[in-house]
This record gives C-alpha cells, sequence and structure tokens, in this order.
C-alpha cells in the first residue's frame, strides 16, 4: 500500500479536482466518510439519543472535516459542540464554507478553553470527542494544550474509561499534533482510539518515532476513508514515492518466487556466508540456515581453517568450505552461479579480527553486480552487509560507500550501526522537536533515503518499524507495530537471521532490493509471531516454511 506524503496528498487532490470533484465536496464526503466509519465503530451510538458531543476545529481544512462532521451528526439528532482552535486565523475557503453550513444549521461554536474541555472529558457526557484540529498541515511545534492531557491512554485508563463500549477518541486524518511525514509527536498530541486517515495512509501512520520534546500521540484503530480521489498517484506526483509492506504485498511478493520453486537447485541460487573463527561461527550459521529456509539453493558457511572442523560438527544441509583470505574469497566469488554473499554476522571488529572482515567486505562488493544491470545480463549477484561488515568502517564511512555506491548491495544497520555510519543523520533523527521554528520533518525513512543516496545502495534501517530505501528514493515502511507486534524478535541472533532471509530471497530474485528487503522483514516478524513466546533465534528459521506456506495458500 502506498503511503502518500502530504505534497503527494495535494497532488492527489489537485487530480480530483481536475476531474471535476470541488474541494467543498470533498471535504462534505471526506466528513460523511468519517461519521459512517465512526457509526461502525460504535453501533450503538446509531440510535438517536440526543447525545452531546465535542469537535475540537483547527484553523485548517481539518478544521473543515470537523465542521462537516458536526453538521451531519447534528442531523442525525447528537447534540454536538465546536470548539474552535486559534479562532484568529482566517480559514481556507472550503473550511470557511463548511463552517458556515455549520452555523447555519444552528451549530453551537465555543471559543478554545481548556478547563471547559477538561471538564467535559472528566464527565463522560459526550459520547464523542472528535479531533479535528490539525492534519496534514502541522508545520511546527503544537502549543501546549492542558485538554489533551484528559486523553491520555494513562490518564483514561485511571479513569476506568478504557472499555470498548466507552471508547469515544476519534482523530480525523491524523491525531493533532502528530506529524504526518514522521510519526512524530510535535511537542503534544491527541490521543485516539480511532483515526480515520483520509484517503490514504501517510508515513505518520506507521512510523514509531518518540523523539525528546514530544509528549502524548496515539493513533488507536486506523482506519482509511476512501472519498474518491484517484486511486493511483499522478505521475508527476512530487518526492519519492513511500510503500508500506501489507499482507497484500506479502502474498504479491510470494507469489513472484513460486515460479522459480521448479528448477535446478543452482537456479535457486548459491549464497556464502562468512564466519568468525573458533568460537565465533553461530551467528553465520543462524543466518545460512535461514538462507537456506528461505528458498537459497546452496547455503556455504565460509569460516577461516581453524574453525572448519567446529562449524562441521554443526552443518548438514548447510555446505561448509574454508577461507583463509580474502584472495581465497575472491577466487571461490568466480563461481557465477554465487547469487549472494551476506556478511559481517560473527566476523568480528576488533583490531585483530577487522582487516579480515574488511578485505571479506571488500571481495564481495568488487563481484557483486552493478546495481543497474539490466536482466540480459544475467542473474545479479548482491551483497547483504550485517553488524561487523558495517561496524568495521566506523572510522571512515566514505571507504564504504566507495565500495557500495552503484553495487547491488544491502546494508542492513540496527540503530547503532547507522549512527557510526550515518552519524550526522542519527543526530538528526533523535534531535528534540524545535521549539519555534518551522518542524522540517525528518524521520525514519527520510534518513534511510539520505542514507541510501550517500551509499548508492540499499539501507535498510532496523527498528520497531523497518525502513528500507533504494538509493532512488523508493522506500518501504514495515511496521511491527499493533497487531504485528513481535515482542519475542528482540533476542540475540534475530538479525542474523534477517541477514540470511534478505540473502535467501535475493539469491533467487535480485531486485528489486528494497522492496526485497522489505518482504524479508515481513516474514521474520511472522516467523516469530508463529513461534511466540519463548523464542531463540534459532527457531526462527524453522518457522520460515509454515509462513511461507500459509502465504501461498492465501495467495492461490
Ligand atoms: N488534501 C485532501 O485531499 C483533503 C484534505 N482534507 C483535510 O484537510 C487537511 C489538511 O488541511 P490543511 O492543509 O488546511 O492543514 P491543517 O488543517 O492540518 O492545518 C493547517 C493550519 O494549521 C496551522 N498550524 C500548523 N501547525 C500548527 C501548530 N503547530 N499550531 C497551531 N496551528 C498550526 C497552519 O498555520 C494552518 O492555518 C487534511 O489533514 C484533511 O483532514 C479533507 O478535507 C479532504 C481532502
Ligand atoms: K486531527
Amino acid at each position: 500500500m502506498e503511503l502518500v506524503s502530504a505534497a503527494q496528498m495535494r497532488a492527489l487532490e489537485a487530480a480530483g479536482m481536475a476531474s471535476g470533484v470541488s474541494g467543498v465536496e470533498l471535504m462534505e464526503r471526506a466528513g460523511a466518510a468519517a461519521l459512517k466509519a465512526i457509526l461502525d465503530w460504535r453501533p450503538d451510538l446509531r440510535v438517536p439519543r440526543h447525545a452531546p458531543a465535542l469537535v475540537l476545529c483547527g484553523p485548517g481544512n481539518n478544521g473543515g472535516d470537523g465542521y462537516v462532521i458536526a453538521r451531519l451528526m447534528r442531523g442525525m439528532g447528537f447534540r454536538p459542540t465546536v470548539y474552535r482552535y486559534a479562532p484568529d486565523k482566517p480559514q481556507p475557503e472550503e473550511a470557511a464554507e463548511a463552517a458556515r453550513r455549520w452555523a447555519a444549521a444552528g451549530g453551537e461554536t465555543r471559543p478554545w478553553d481548556d478547563d471547559e474541555i477538561e471538564e467535559r472529558i472528566g464527565s463522560f457526557d459526550d459520547a464523542l470527542v472528535v479531533d479535528a484540529l490539525l492534519g496534514m498541515g502541522t508545520t511546527r511545534r503544537m502549543p501546549s494544550l492542558r485538554a489533551f492531557d484528559s486523553f491520555e491512554p494513562s490518564v483514561w485508563s485511571a479513569l476506568g474509561s478504557d472499555d470498548p463500549s466507552r471508547r469515544r477518541h476519534v482523530a480525523i486524518d491524523v491525531p493533532s499534533g502528530l506529524c504526518s511525514e514522521t510519526g512524530a509527536s510535535l511537542g503534544c498530541a491527541f490521543s485516539a482510539q480511532l483515526t480515520l486517515a483520509i484517503q490514504a495512509l501517510k508515513p505518520g501512520h506507521v512510523l514509531i518515532d518518540r523523539r525528546a520534546g514530544g509528549h502524548g500521540g496515539a493513533l488507536g484503530e486506523v482506519q482509511v476513508l476512501d472519498i474518491g480521489l484517484p486511486a493511483r498517484l499522478p505521475d508527476d506526483a512530487p518526492g519519492p514515492r513511500s510503500f508500506l509492506l501489507d499482507a497484500p504485498e506479502a502474498r504479491a511478493q510470494m507469489r513472484a518466487l513460486r515460479p522459480l520453486w521448479q528448477g535446478h537447485k543452482f537456479a535457486h541460487g548459491h549464497v556464502l556466508v562468512p564466519a568468525g573463527g573458533v568460537g565465533k561461527g553461530g551467528a553465520a550459521r543462524l543466518a545460512a540456515r535461514a538462507a537456506l529456509r528461505t528458498g537459497a539453493g546452496l547455503v556455504t558457511v565460509c569460516p577461516p581453517p581453524s574453525a572448519l572442523i567446529e562449524n562441521a560438527a554443526r552443518l548438514d544441509a548447510v555446505m561448509l568450505r574454508a577461507v583463509a583470505d580474502a584472495d581465497a574469497f575472491a577466487a571461490m566469488l568466480e563461481d557465477r552461479r554465487i547469487r549472494c554473499v551476506a556478511l559481517g554476522m560473527g566476523l568480528g571488529a576488533d583490531e585483530r579480527r577487522s582487516p579480515r572482515t574488511r578485505a571479506l567486505v571488500e571481495a564481495a562488493l568488487a563481484a557483486a553486480s552493478p546495481a543497474d544491470a539490466p536482466s540480459s545480463a544475467g542473474p545479479v549477484r548482491s551483497a547483504v552487509l550485517d553488524a561487523d561488515a558495517l561496524t568495521v568502517f566506523a572510522q571512515d564511512p566514505e571507504a564504504l560507500f566507495a565500495l557500495t555506491r552503484g553495487r547491488a548491495a544491502i546494508l542492513t544497520p540496527h540503530a547503532g550501526e547507522f549512527a557510526r555510519l550515518f552519524p550526522d543523520l542519527a543526530a538528526r533523527l533523535s534531535s528534540p522537536v524545535p521549539s519555534d521554528d518551522r518542524w522540517t520533518p525528518f524521520g525514519r525513512l527520510e534518513a534511510a533515503r539520505e542514507a541510501a543516496a550517500r551509499a548508492g545502495c540499499t539501507v535498510l534501517l532496523k527498528g520497531p518499524d523497518t525502513v528500507i530505501a533504494d538509493p532512488d528514493g523508493e522506500a518501504w515502511v514495515h511496521a511491527a507495530v499493533r497487531e504485528r507486534a513481535s515482542p519475542w524478535l528482540a533476542t540475540a541472533g534475530a538479525g542474523d537471521v534477517l541477514a540470511g532471509i534478505i540473502a535467501g530471497l535475493a539469491s533467487q530474485r535480485g531486485a528489486p532490493r528494497a522492496r526485497l528487503a522489505a518482504f524479508a522483514a515481513w516474514l521474520h516478524v511472522e516467523a516469530a509471531r508463529a513461534f511466540g513466546p519463548g523464542l531463540i533465534a534459532e527457531d526462527l528459521p524453522d518457522q520460515l516454511p509454515g509462513v511461507m506456506r500459509g502465504l501461498l495458500a492465501a495467495s492461490s
């Protein structure tokens, strides 16, 4: 599913208006669709009860949606009160029209009053609280609104009112104060139990950004409201494209692999996984097993000769070949059937071991295909760099980028490794929301994109939301939150398995890399969810067949 930025949303709106739908009509549709979704969510409210309700309306078009909702609710028998925030701001034309229609229908509008709102929240008399303060237009830090504190989940549960039948906090488009581009709370944000995204999901609906200087903000259940804008972004829509890896996409990726599963084992590709020395081979073995389970035809672990026996005692289906040094490795890479090298796991980044690690990285990248190789050039060979393969370049990231630029490579840093390679981007990611100036959205998507552009290859930034970007800017988000949360993945070795899954997929299909790595992140989380509590990294690879079988069954 596409994730749409504010600028792209405006292009979509312009395309809709060019086809003859007015802005006022779009706002009416948004309001009507929102009210229908709210009543489907709380069907008990369908019977008109003359129940009071609060609608919080802001100065822009998000507020405009709120006036439409308030008017339609009133028409159904509710008794909504609008609290208008920033009343001195001139409203955009459509929002002003929506406010006029509300007033003409006899609706009551009151100035913003934290005390009054707080009191109403505490009294529980209002059937609904609709947050239409700010949407995609939030461009700076939010002032601290005391009334928002009353919506916070902790306060709400302390009041004993978080049972489903009393859910009532609804956010229109995004919870106000939450940046729709990054998911960051810009100082103070509304906590919703239901968020109704207008027409499309925005990055802020799926990204988690808990930087300093923000508080509050929750999405609750997220639904997308179709208001009849074009389903696809116009070709000239601004900015790079972003996508969410969701269940339909996972099934599509699985379908794309199926035809490959009929050939010779080499047709599935051969993966090499260099391993560390004596006592350090576990991480590479985990990755190797994951690559094999993901469908690589052959997987070979390559330790130094001193660690051969130890690895032999632990491997069966995975093959084994000692690699004394980078020259021996380069010679091995002359076999064109090798489609992927995954390295870094357990190789070592200390003074003694980093020369071997670095030399292996150099050999792997020298033998990787050009990133833009045409399909007529034959199967792509990629390199997946994780852990120590990244850390050995901490003092000199540019040396790594000189090797990765323009290569079919995927870097898979966690937050710490990312900060070593891209310290300035990591600092921007964690810098507090500015207290005065305009906020230039810079979140995990922007950081991954910038990193991929700098490294000239695909970058997968791990986290509860894994963000993957190609150097051309196309990015994928894999969000392991809410119903797909997998707390069990926080276990030693899980990252090694992810690198192996990526390698297993890359050995079968060389591109498109960001999309493929996002699918790997999906499989990784599903494997953890399939196992459940008590998971250790060793369990993950053996869950993959069941996960993939499930995806195939769901797509046939
Ligand atoms: N683009 C579309 O296709 C549609 C958009 N609609 C609605 O319109 C919204 C976007 O409307 P706008 O672009 O007018 O933006 P918003 O309504 O989100 O906010 C813009 C206003 O808020 C002010 N503002 C920004 N940051 C602030 C802060 N921190 N504190 C106080 N005030 C602040 C701005 O100065 C401006 O007046 C969407 O989120 C959606 O709800 C819908 O009505 C229908 C279609
Ligand atoms: K809102």
